[in-house]
């Protein structure tokens, strides 16, 4: 029997759960194209709004409910509402296929996850998504990292509602001067800031975990971009980085986002696969 290659493997069905600022933008690259990857069907919260919002594509998909797509698709573009994790994750995992996870916060309280992926050859997959880097975090966690501390600063927009900021009855929508509104542990933030600071928990994931990695969140009137700074210290080597996120419609989200899934979906089937 001729060996499996890359080409003989046929296309891998994606569903995309959540047609918001991210599950749209794949929506329509998978549309346009990507070699290997066919777009089969979303979930989303209104049906008839996602319909129209689907129109332009070249090939528009059924909508169907989260709770529909495992049997449709071989991989799941989660990016819902963190809420939704478990119940767009779960049929996929046990089923033993692919969840790519954008509502990154929501693992820690939801480790059950990665248990029923150990346990049924399923994945999670967290992309880079609005931050950079954990290419670097991950190889350099295969060594000692002594420190990982990472410092956010958003617009004022992209934080007002936060629960964190409600419960510690901090406002922001007034200020005139970059005000320090967190100084925790994404653990933390996880919690007080569940749309907003995916990224500090994926650089979690990668580095030295949820409780040893420090993190700052700034309110910062001036700024029109989400931006994350990240200082890493390891054995192998010491690095700083820094990203300033475009938002989308959605001023939570940088447009980086959805072309992280897209790179990463292009990749699946690439014959020259650049970064890990
Ligand atoms: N890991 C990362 O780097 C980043 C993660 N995120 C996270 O990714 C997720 C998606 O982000 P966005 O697209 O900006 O959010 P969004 O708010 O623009 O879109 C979410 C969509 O989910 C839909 N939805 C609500 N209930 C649903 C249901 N029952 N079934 C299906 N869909 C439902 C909403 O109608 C909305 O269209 C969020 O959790 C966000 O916090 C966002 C930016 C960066
Ligand atoms: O962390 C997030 O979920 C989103 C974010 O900061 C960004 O888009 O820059």
């Amino acid at each position: 029997m001729p060996a499996t290659t890359e080409h003989s493997r046929g296309v891998r069905r994606v569903a995309i759960a959540g047609l918001g600022a991210v599950g749209l933008r794949v929506a329509e690259a998978l549309d346009e194209g990507l070699p290997g990857c066919a777009l089969v069907a979303v979930s989303a919260n209104d049906r008839v709004r996602a319909a129209e919002r689907l129109a332009h594509l070249r090939c528009p998909v059924p909508v169907v409910p989260v709770e529909d797509l495992e049997a449709l698709a071989d991989i799941v573009v989660e990016c819902a509402p963190a809420a939704l994790l478990p119940a767009i994750a779960g049929p996929f995992l046990r089923a033993g296929k692919t969840v790519i996870v954008l509502s990154s916060g929501a693992i820690l309280s939801h480790q059950e996850l990665v248990q029923l992926a150990r346990a049924h050859g399923g994945q999670i997959v967290v992309p880079t998504g609005a931050l950079l880097g954990l290419d670097a975090v991950t190889a350099a966690a295969e060594g000692d990292i002594r420190s990982v501390r990472m410092i956010t600063r958003k617009p004022v927009k992209g934080l007002v509602g936060a629960p964190y900021l409600v419960e510690h009855d901090i406002a922001i929508a007034d200020i005139t001067e970059p005000l320090r509104i967190f100084d925790g542990t994404p653990r933390e933030a996880a919690i007080g800031f569940p749309a907003n600071l995916n990224v500090a928990v994926a650089l979690a994931l990668a580095g030295i975990g949820p409780d040893r990695t420090r993190l700052e969140i700034w309110a910062d009137p001036a700024l029109t971009r989400n931006t994350h700074t990240i200082e890493v210290d390891a054995d192998s080597a010491s690095f700083t980085m820094s990203i300033a996120n475009v938002p989308t419609d959605n001023p939570k989200t940088g447009r980086i986002t959805a072309l992280s899934v897209i790179s990463y979906l292009r990749k699946l089937n690439a014959p020259l696969r650049i970064g890990s």
